[in-house]
């Protein structure tokens, strides 16, 4: 989600500028139809992961006995419930959770992106504000989701909240992607300048998030446990909304309510991977070398309970029953789709080609070498759970439309100074796979998707695009491999046919990665 904080109509209620608002020659184009349903699954995918829903499927208060239950945990609650909260998503989620637990809440304190409730009050989404006389306090900051005074003023309240439970407590905790910027509280002596800086530094080499935010733990009170230490012996729920591939409750906003497993060591070899070991600041040496090999004690989360309540899995489990409704075979093929953006393109575009000869009939197949091909992109992919083989033998089965549906968080590298973002790279890089190949008796659509509603500093969500996409903006004096070498995906698609491929949400209130659909329909 980039800095500037938009929101669009209700995805729910208004989703999206309708795709098919383009002139009669648009209308006529084969995947129009397609599209329609494209963003429809689009929006089931980003529906099923909406704060309200989301929390009402994870708990449930009965009203009279007080008794709340999370999965198959109950607590009692009697003027003892406390809420915290940081992420993205948190807003929505604080107000989802406040309506549901009325005045059971005593007290709250929540840390969410600067500008985020003007911008959904301007959006009218009165469904992810709290109510005037809420008992949730919100901060605001974060501002570039890089941690900032405002935020450090917010995570000292969460602090200060929890280090004031005592056992009979419950403290409910409200965590979400962006959640680790929002949430800065570094060890002295170490500054927060000093964690900005080397945070920004790590990132801008090309450290992943799993490294990140194990120097971010390292470095930090509240994270890798942190919080749920101060919180003991008060009982802790979390409620954790997934932005990281595999879900892993220990990275997702520095896990401050899950034991770090990380020692320092760890911490030296990223450091050094990264070449940065040696020009550390003296307080960052000071504070690894008093840390013991675990900084919060792998003892400390027994009185904790984490659960994910939504994650990009679960989304598109929401979009293959929808699917499905809409006559589709649907399979999910991976929810860890990760690697650079340009071998993601050619898998998806060697896919549609493979899946698109099985829907049609003999004489038209793919060569075997496509297929050998298209088996050993994936391999080199590495995604640890994909269903490639499950997805072509029931394309083999189908004789009617296919949906395969993916998510994650491919990486770009960005080759120039124009606009876009990874879901308007990717789409765009698939429409020119695909127009590679002579097109068949099959209609062909893919679509990829941000959930959070924002793809990159632009102001869509990403895009979608057919085999005759290069051919069509050639005819309108566009060259696609020129918009890509800029890296300028947005530009591209604000031109072509007068935006209408491109995918407009505005801020869904979620963030569960990005969403890709490929969708087949033999004519
Ligand atoms: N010109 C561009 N073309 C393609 N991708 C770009 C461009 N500029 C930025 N990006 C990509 O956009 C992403 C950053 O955007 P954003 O702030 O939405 O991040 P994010 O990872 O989607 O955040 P969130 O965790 O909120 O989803 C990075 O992956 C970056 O490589
Ligand atoms: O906040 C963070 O650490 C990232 O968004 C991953 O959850």
């Amino acid at each position: 989600m980039a800095a500037v904080l938009q929101v669009l109509p209700c995805v729910a209620r208004a989703p999206f500028r309708p795709l098919l608002s383009g002139g009669p020659v648009v209308r006529q184009a084969s995947g129009m139809a397609l599209a329609e349903q494209a963003q429809q699954l689009f929006e089931s995918t980003v529906g099923a992961m909406l704060p309200g829903p989301m929390l009402h499927r994870a708990l449930s208060l009965d009203p009279g006995s007080g008794l709340l239950k999370v999965r198959d945990r109950s607590f009692q609650l009697r003027q003892n419930l406390h809420l915290v909260g940081f992420g993205k998503a948190v807003l929505g989620m604080a107000a989802a959770a406040e309506e549901l637990l009325g005045q059971h809440l005593v007290q709250g304190v929540i840390s969410v992106p600067k500008g985020i409730r003007a911008a959904m009050e301007h959006a009218g989404k009165q469904e992810m504000l709290l109510k005037p006389h809420s008992r949730v306090q919100v901060f605001e900051g974060a501002e570039d989701n890089l941690p900032d005074r405002d935020a450090l003023r917010a995570a000292l309240a969460i602090r200060q909240l929890a280090e004031g439970l005592t056992a009979d407590d419950l403290l409910l905790v409200l965590i979400s992607g962006g959640g680790s910027a929002l949430l800065p509280a570094p060890i002295p002596p170490v500054t927060l300048e000093e964690k900005q800086t080397l945070t920004k530094l790590l990132a801008a080499r090309g450290a992943n998030i799993q490294e990140l935010n194990t120097i971010r733990k390292a470095l930090s009170q509240l994270k890798g446990g942190g919080l749920a230490q101060a919180a003991y012996p008060a009982q802790v729920v979390s409620l954790i909304l997934s932005d990281v591939v595999g879900d892993p409750v220990e990275v997702i906003a520095s896990g401050p309510t899950v034991a770090s497993v990380h020692n320092v060591q760890d911490c030296l070899h990223i450091l050094n991977r990264y070449g940065l070991r040696a020009a550390l600041p003296r307080s960052v040496k000071t504070v690894l070398a008093r840390a013991d090999s675990d900084p919060h004690g792998p003892h400390t989360c027994g009185h904790v309970l984490n659960v994910i309540i939504g994650s990009n899995a679960l989304a598109l489990a929401e979009a293959q029953q929808r699917a499905e409704a809409l006559g589709y075979r649907a399979v999910v093929l991976s929810a860890a789709i990760q690697g650079d953006v340009k071998s993601v393109a050619q898998f998806y575009g060697l896919l549609a080609r493979v899946a698109g000869a099985h829907l049609t009939p003999p004489g038209t197949a793919a060569s075997v070498e496509q297929e050998e091909q298209l088996h050993q992109l994936a391999a080199e992919l590495q995604l640890p759970d994909l269903q490639l083989k499950e997805a072509l033998e029931t394309v083999v089965g189908a004789g009617g439309p296919i949906c395969l549906l993916a998510g994650g968080e491919p990486t770009v590298q960005l080759q120039g100074s124009g606009k876009g973002g990874r879901n308007q790279e990717l789409a765009l890089r698939v429409g020119a796979e695909l127009g590679r190949w002579p097109p068949g008796p099959v209609d062909v659509l893919f679509l990829s998707g941000g959930t959070d509603g924002q793809d990159g500093p632009t102001e869509a969500a990403g895009a979608w695009v057919v085999p005759e996409l290069a051919s069509q903006a050639a005819a309108e004096g566009l060259d696609v491999a020129s918009f890509l070498s800029r890296s300028d995906s947005h530009t591209f698609f604000r031109c072509f046919r007068g935006g209408v491929h491109l995918l407009h949400t505005g801020l869904t209130g979620t963030n569960v990665m990005d969403a890709h659909l490929l969708l087949l329909r033999p004519r």
